[in-house]
């Protein structure tokens, strides 16, 4: 047998980060799950039982503490390319780091009409993700997400002219309630160094990867999933000119109408339709990556 495949390292570091503004004693609050997994010359610690080449799952979380203390930590993009090259400038027979930043929702309460300097709240399970890769000699490659983002419309989505044939029972329908559980993501161009990641404003660009997507899933008169999102992808990477590559997958959340006619001729199909049967599964699937003419 030989190592075909090794990469190794510590999985789900939670990190909080508080930073308070001594003026307006407002603080901001970032909290982090992190990811490091590490590649190099570390094949004899699985063939030969040599752990002389392990940096320890355990240093690479102490590590990670002490870089997020010592940098910021917003935007992830920025800050998982801080920890990657830290690893590969550090440890000689490291070359490559894989940081993986989820990155949870902690919005600022509005009190009185006011917003709050240090209450927040998780308005949602919707998390924003980075995978970076720092590969010596190449550079940084990012792809932000944005994930979990639950959204229904009860209204303005269709779904007709689709092929039909003997095993086509579906039928057609130009009014119809859409959900979709949001999964996005946007690839950055390949940066060649921690100095050129900084100079991005990475924040703004999730802001309008989100809004664009918000905007289209609202506005947009569906007449597809596929439609949506291909429209989706068009706006950001005409709003985001470092992207490469805008990718959605995006599960098709069905409400199925209910025949209550069987009770006294109770109408609620079709126009009529008002009560539904949420389904959580089968759903629908649908994938798309958009590149750059
Ligand atoms: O938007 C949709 N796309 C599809 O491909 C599909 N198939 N069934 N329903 C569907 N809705």
């Amino acid at each position: 047998s030989q190592l075909g495949y090794a990469r190794y390292g510590k999985d789900n570091v939670r990190l909080y980060k508080v930073e308070k503004d001594a003026k307006t004693g407002v603080h901001t609050v970032i909290e982090q799950t992190v990811r490091i997994l590490l590649e190099g010359d570390i094949e004899t610690s699985y063939t030969k039982a040599d752990n002389s080449v392990v940096v320890a799952t355990d240093t690479q979380k102490q590590t990670t503490y002490i870089l997020a203390k010592q940098h910021p930590i917003s935007p992830p993009e920025q800050f998982a390319a801080v920890l990657g090259d830290h690893f590969i400038n550090t440890y000689p027979h490291i070359h490559a780091a894989h940081v993986k930043i989820i990155q949870h929702r902690w919005t600022r309460l509005s009190v009185d009409g006011k917003p709050h300097p240090h209450s927040f709240y998780r308005d949602g399970e919707e998390i924003r993700v980075v995978e970076s890769v720092t590969r010596e000699g190449e550079g940084v490659s990012i792809r932000s997400k944005i994930e979990k983002l639950l959204v229904l419309k009860s209204t303005g989505s269709a779904f007709h002219g689709f092929h039909r044939d003997e095993y086509t029972r579906l039928p057609e329908t130009w009014d119809r309630i859409l959900s979709t559980e949001i999964e996005a993501g946007w690839q950055w161009k390949l940066f060649k160094s921690l100095e050129e990641v900084k100079k991005v404003d990475f924040n703004a660009a999730w802001q309008a990867a989100r809004d664009i997507t918000l905007d289209i899933f609202a506005k947009d008169d569906s007449a597809s999933v596929q439609a949506t999102m291909y429209k989706m992808c068009d706006e950001i990477l005409a709003a985001v000119p470092l992207v490469e590559a805008v990718d959605y997958a995006l599960p098709n959340k069905h409400y199925f109408e209910i025949d209550l006619s069987w009770h006294k001729g109770l109408k609620n199909t079709g126009k009529d339709a008002t009560v539904f049967a949420p389904q959580s599964d089968p759903n629908g699937l649908i994938q798309c990556t958009v590149v750059r003419k």
